[in-house]
């Protein structure tokens, strides 16, 4: 059983599309809480292409009183977003490498990045008693230096799982074997295990059930789109069935 977060990016990028205030990321963080989500992810980009700053205030503000749930902002080490996660201590802060004119995230931290820049940041964000979260590709260097440079939990970049999940005709446990094995190095490490990008109802269940741990899936682009034909309430609720969340 895994925690969903719903990363409701998407949502600012319709917002965003017609320049005004319709749909609001609040309303609907708001019923995915209502709907039993454990978390609420953003990633505010330097672009600030969906996610703004003052969408993670305004989100700050509605979860403060939900004290099950946890917020999750993502982003890479740039100055401004670390001011921003420390001027709202979110409970966790997952620190995603961003490669120039990406549409999305196309990995995670590489297993030969500047330790001394991550472990000062790491260092910086948890002394103000943020959990700090490594996006990962499933290496187990990669995992190694996610303890090395003192991350709580690594977020394993769940895109190559996805894909051969659809195009693979190669067994499953051949496509989820490394997932398993850096989960399994993060565990002995004493890391807590993410999970995200591209997850869906389809691929979801069989992923959750391979780790040997997994805290927390955080998903945004399939479960907002799902929720345009069911409804967000219901596409939540859907969710947290097949990540293991017994409803
Ligand atoms: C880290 C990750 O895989 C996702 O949070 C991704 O970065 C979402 O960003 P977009 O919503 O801009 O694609
Ligand atoms: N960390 C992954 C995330 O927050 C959402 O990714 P996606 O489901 O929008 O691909």
């Amino acid at each position: 059983m895994a925690k969903l977060s719903v990363n409701v990016n998407k949502i600012a990028t319709l917002r965003n599309s017609r320049g005004g205030p319709i749909p609001s990321v609040v309303d609907a963080a708001r019923v995915c809480v209502e709907a039993g989500a454990p978390g609420i992810t953003v990633h505010p980009r330097a672009d600030a292409r969906h996610i703004n700053f003052d969408d993670v205030q305004a989100l700050k503000h509605l979860l403060d009183p939900w004290k099950a749930v946890e917020f999750n902002i993502e982003g890479d080490p740039r100055p401004d977003l670390l001011n921003l996660v420390e001027r709202v201590r979110p409970h966790q802060c997952t620190l995603v490498p961003v490669r120039p004119g990406e549409i999305t995230s196309e990995a995670g931290w590489s297993p030969d990045t500047d330790e001394k820049e991550l472990r000062d940041v790491i260092a910086r964000l948890r002394g103000h008693g943020i959990r700090v979260s490594l996006f990962v590709d499933a290496d187990e260097k990669a995992v190694q230096l996610a303890h090395r440079v003192g991350a709580d939990r690594i977020e394993l970049y769940t895109q190559p799982y996805v894909h051969a999940f659809a195009t693979s005709t190669a067994p499953l446990s051949e496509t989820l074997a490394p997932f398993v094995r850096a989960a399994t190095v993060a565990v002995e490490l004493g890391l807590g295990v993410n999970a995200g990008h591209d997850l869906d109802l389809e691929n979801l269940p069989d992923f959750v059930q391979a780790l040997p741990r997994l805290d927390e899936v955080s998903i945004g682009h399939a479960l907002i789109s799902y929720a345009l034909y069911v409804g967000l309430r219901q596409a939540v609720l859907e969710y947290r069935e097949a990540a293991g969340d017994i409803i």
